[in-house]
């Protein structure tokens, strides 16, 4: 297995005012809460920060704001080049800037950090009050949670209402959880490759997955942040990554890519590789190099918590609280969020008008790849 360990690289919690620094985008900034959140699981977090970009200018009237809530290991770099900071353009780069869907001429678009995470936000690498990393004590968090905390940067930047929340798979959850809690602050939905609630399936592959980084000696609970470099869960989070991204592609995609080529010069049966192995090899290296396995932890739980009937009379009942006008897609090849949950979301949202495809091979990935079919969703939502 390649999962060496390599550098620990979560980013340290940014002391006041650095995190503009070295940001090539310029867009970044974070918004501190001034009161404990409170959990729904009970207790409450306090000194919780929400890292952002933006693009666009908010309109005097602050009707053109757009929400864009990112995926599990997405960040607020939803739009921009790679650079220092940011190892890849931003996710939906081919969705937001000047004359695309999210034309920020027009619209002023938000992305925040996720509550939990380890870009910018609070999350288990981040110090508590005392100084001290949070690491496993880090308190268990649901959608709701992270919404709420979502709400709090909405107030603060003076946004009543959104004219568009976005968002695929993880994103998709917070998005549905902003049109059913803040029903009168969300005008547009966009639902892409997301369900109401986390299915057996996707909470077993979860558990594999939290599985893998907590059966790491260096996982310690969650308490290694300190522990010096390369003494963290690098083995751990690279199996659970390469057990996702699996997921996250379909059987064909990988038949036709990878087939049962052996990569370059390696023999499969004298401890080389195959291509497709190599492939997971250098999507398990990446993620380790940037994202804190804490994290992935903690918004891994989170998935698994979403329910958005819960507390509400069921989903049916939930999904009816849904006022904005709202679009649901699935990506056919989807073998994590099959067809069958968005077409429960369009069937139970008032507004929805049946689930529109979103035709790729490339299963899951297929609402960060296929950009144009979203920018073609995204233009007919908001006229
Ligand atoms: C801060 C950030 O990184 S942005 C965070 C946002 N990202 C996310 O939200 C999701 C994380 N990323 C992903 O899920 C996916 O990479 C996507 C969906 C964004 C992109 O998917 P695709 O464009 O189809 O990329 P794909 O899965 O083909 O992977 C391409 C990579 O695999 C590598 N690769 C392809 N074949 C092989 C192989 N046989 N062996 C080793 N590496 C291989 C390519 O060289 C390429 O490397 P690079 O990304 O470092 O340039
Ligand atoms: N590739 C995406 C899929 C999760 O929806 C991610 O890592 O965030």
């Amino acid at each position: 297995m390649n999962t060496a360990p390599t550098p620990y690289a979560v980013p340290l919690p940014p002391a006041s005012g650095a995190w503009r620094e070295g940001d090539p985008s310029g867009h970044r900034r974070w918004h501190t809460r001034r009161t404990p959140l409170a959990l729904e699981a009970g207790g409450e977090l306090p000194g919780v920060r929400l890292a952002f970009e933006t693009w666009g200018r908010l309109a005097p009237d602050r009707s053109n704001a757009v929400l864009v809530p990112h995926a599990l290991t997405g960040d607020s770099h939803a739009a921009g080049p790679a650079g220092p900071g940011h190892p890849s353009p931003g996710w939906w780069d081919g969705l937001i800037g000047a004359g695309r869907a999210l034309d920020t001429d027009r619209w002023f678009v938000v992305a925040p950090n996720v509550l939990g995470g380890c870009q910018g936000s609070t999350g288990p690498s981040s110090a508590r009050p005392d100084g001290r990393r949070w690491g496993g004590a880090f308190p268990f968090l649901t959608q709701r949670d992270q919404v709420a905390a979502e709400a709090g940067l909405a107030d603060e930047l003076g946004i009543e209402r959104w004219a568009l929340v976005a968002g695929g798979s993880m994103g998709g959850m917070r998005a549905l959880e902003w049109a059913v809690t803040y029903p009168e602050r969300t005008d547009a939905l966009l639902l892409l490759a997301t369900a109401a609630a986390a299915s057996a399936e996707q909470i077993a592959w979860a558990s594999a997955q939290l599985h893998a980084i907590r059966a790491d000696p260096y996982w310690r609970g969650g308490d290694y942040h300190d522990a010096g470099p390369g003494r963290g869960p690098h083995t751990g989070l690279g199996l659970a990554r390469r057990l996702a991204h699996v997921t996250y592609r379909s059987e064909p995609e990988l038949a036709v890519r990878f087939g049962r080529r052996p990569q370059g010069a390696e023999d499969p049966w004298h401890g080389g590789r195959y291509q497709v192995e190599s492939y997971l090899d250098h999507h398990a290296a990446k993620l380790v190099r940037r994202f804190d396995a804490g994290s992935y932890v903690t918004l891994a739980e989170a998935m698994n918590s979403h329910d958005i009937g819960r507390g509400r009379g069921g989903t049916r009942a939930a999904l009816r609280r849904v006022t904005a006008r709202t679009l649901v897609a699935g990506v056919g090849s989807d073998r994590l969020y099959p067809p069958s949950q968005q077409a429960e979301l369009a069937a139970g949202i008032p507004a929805a008008d049946g689930v529109r495809p979103i035709d790729s091979p490339y299963g899951h990935d297929g609402f960060l790849i296929e950009t144009e079919q979203v920018a073609a969703l995204v233009r007919e939502l908001l006229g």
